[in-house]
């Protein structure tokens, strides 16, 4: 088995992946410098980062609703942590968009006691984690070949945390436990899955931006799975080649759906998950969809 931890580089307990990323200024995140409305999405791997990328981004850019400025979503939206372009962050115009999958201790100073105001936030996503899991899996065998075993051996590797990431459990409820120091929007990738519209007004409210019924029509379509699919400007594969320098067998946006998990988890792996889950998550108040039809 290939071995994914050499892929990884853990810094104060928590695991980035080596490949794209700048020691130097992940050593000085806690100093980077944060603007009064600054956009942050946080994720945990592999729970529609890219896809609240292509949303905060649609939402922002009257350019980008219509079609214009060819820019990809890296572009528009850059990971704080993995800087693929080698970006000057100061250069950029505001309100800057970021998205990132640091954990609360590790974010930028500057995002901790920020007032709440009309225009800057975090909005952090959250999807159920065996499908999390099913699409990490895919995504380290098949997008980035980073990871040679079997199902099994990742379901090990996951529950233990020794991926990018860390561990979900205290990702999620590091963020969740400590949410008083943000200001800081809680919203899951199955809510847009069923609802994408109201999820779309759910951000702008939040953020404090208001959209004609046209340009929310326009964000929507251009943010489903199908056409973001078919978008090389945001369907990542040409990211992936430049980050990886790979040949990439799979693609980023896979199958996008709720409880895909129920076509790889064997009942013994599906009832060890459940205990895990059980004993991490006893007493968190944030629920979870873990099938489509769930309400
Ligand atoms: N528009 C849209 N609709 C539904 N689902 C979508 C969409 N965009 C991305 N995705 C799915 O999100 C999964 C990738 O997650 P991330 O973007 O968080 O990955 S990463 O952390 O940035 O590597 C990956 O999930 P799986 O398909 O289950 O593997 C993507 O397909």
């Amino acid at each position: 088995m290939e071995d994914i931890e050499k892929f990884l580089f853990k810094f104060k307990g928590y695991y980035f992946n080596r490949l794209p990323l700048d020691i130097g200024f992940i050593e000085n995140l806690d100093n980077f410098e944060i603007r009064e409305n600054d956009v942050f999405i946080i994720t945990y791997p592999k729970s529609g980062t890219i896809w609240f990328q292509q949303l905060l981004s649609l939402i922002y850019s009257e350019d980008h609703r219509k079609g214009a400025g060819k820019l990809e979503t890296m572009d528009r939206v850059p990971f704080l942590e993995y800087n693929f372009r080698k970006m000057d962050f100061e250069e950029r115009p505001s309100p800057r968009l970021f998205s990132t999958h640091l954990p609360y201790y590790l974010v930028p100073s500057g995002l901790k006691n920020k007032k709440a105001k009309v225009g800057n936030g975090i909005i952090y996503v959250y999807r159920n984690p065996k499908d999390v899991m099913c699409s990490y899996f895919h995504f380290a065998k098949n997008v980035v070949s980073q990871f040679t075993g079997t199902f099994e051996e990742f379901v090990k590797q996951f529950l233990e945390g020794r991926v990018m990431g860390s561990l979900w459990f205290d990702h999620i409820k590091g963020w969740y436990e400590h949410r008083s120091l943000f200001n800081i929007q809680f919203m899951t990738y199955e809510e847009m899955k069923k609802d994408l519209r109201g999820s779309v007004s759910k951000i702008c409210k939040f953020l404090g931006k208001g959209l004609s019924e046209e340009d929310m029509d326009a964000v929507v379509r251009q943010a489903t799975f199908e056409n973001m699919k078919d978008d090389p400007l945001a369907n990542y594969d040409n990211i992936i080649a430049i980050g990886y320098g790979l040949n990439v067998k799979g693609h980023f946006l896979r199958k996008g759906t709720i409880g895909d998990w129920k076509n790889h988890l064997t009942v013994e792996q599906n009832e060890r998950f459940d205990q895990i889950f059980q004993r991490e998550m006893k007493d968190f108040p944030l629920e979870f969809i873990w099938d489509v039809n769930e309400d």
